[in-house]
């Protein structure tokens, strides 16, 4: 199956476009959807994430202390980049398994694995193609503070633990601009005539 991975820095629109992928018929892993929802439900996993950043990081019905452990990981590397170990590989064989149920179908020509992370985790080397959505910090920015509704300086600390704009236009085999002086449905329209074209030739 021919894989595309979808990235781009906190409020670039990753999900917008991928949200316009899916109406063309394409389905998308959502990474990061699918590593909370691990994060609840891998026995393995959940005894970690409690071990590394405490019983805290569940409330009493189960549920992820989202605020918890966001207050541990975004304000110390190191706990980030343990985090990151525990959930990372357990996501990657999700979407392995994910991927398994489109094989042999007509009806699905190629697939997008959405992930914040991945050039950060190396996901992108596992996938075919690499599409960076791109719009600059400022706007990104403000579209996060209106979306989450949280201060400018919460957005910052985590683009901060994110790979630059740049190192990332410099990985990405396709590029999507996103700041609003250029239209977006033009620009998936051309990518998924590509992608169409590449997975037949796969
Ligand atoms: C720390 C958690 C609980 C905070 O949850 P919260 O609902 O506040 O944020 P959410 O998950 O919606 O993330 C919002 C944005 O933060 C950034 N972000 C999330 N995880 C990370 C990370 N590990 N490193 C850097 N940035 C990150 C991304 O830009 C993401 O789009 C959550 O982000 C999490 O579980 N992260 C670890 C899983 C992960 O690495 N996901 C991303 C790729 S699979
Ligand atoms: N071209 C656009 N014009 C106006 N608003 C936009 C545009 N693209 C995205 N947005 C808005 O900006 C916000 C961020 O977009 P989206 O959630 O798709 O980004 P994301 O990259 O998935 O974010 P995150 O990294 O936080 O998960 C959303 O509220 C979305 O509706």
């Amino acid at each position: 199956m021919f894989k595309v991975g979808i990235t781009g820095n906190i409020g670039s629109g990753k999900t917008t476009v991928c949200k316009i992928f899916e109406v063309l018929g394409i389905p998308v892993f959502y990474a990061d959807d699918e590593a909370k929802k691990l994060m609840v439900k891998d026995v393995v996993l959940v005894e970690g994430i409690k071990e590394a950043f405490g019983a805290e990081s569940y409330l009493a019905d189960g549920t992820l202390n989202r605020k918890h452990i966001a207050g541990i990981v975004f304000n110390n590397e190191e706990e980030l980049v343990k985090l990151n170990r525990l959930v990372h590989p357990a996501v990657f064989r999700a979407f392995e398994v994910w991927v398994q149920q489109f094989k042999g179908r007509k009806d699905v020509p190629y697939v997008l694995k959405e992930a914040a992370l991945l050039f950060e985790s190396d996901s992108y080397k596992m996938c075919h193609r690499s599409l960076m959505i791109s719009a600059p910090e400022k706007i990104r920015m403000q579209r996060v503070v209106l979306r989450d509704k949280v201060s400018e300086e919460e957005v910052q600390k985590r683009n901060s633990r994110q790979m630059s704009e740049e190192q990332k236009l410099d990985l990405a085999n396709d590029i999507i601009i996103n700041d609003d002086t250029k239209l977006v449905i033009p620009q998936v329209l051309q990518l998924h005539k590509l992608y169409l074209s590449l997975a037949q030739n796969e």
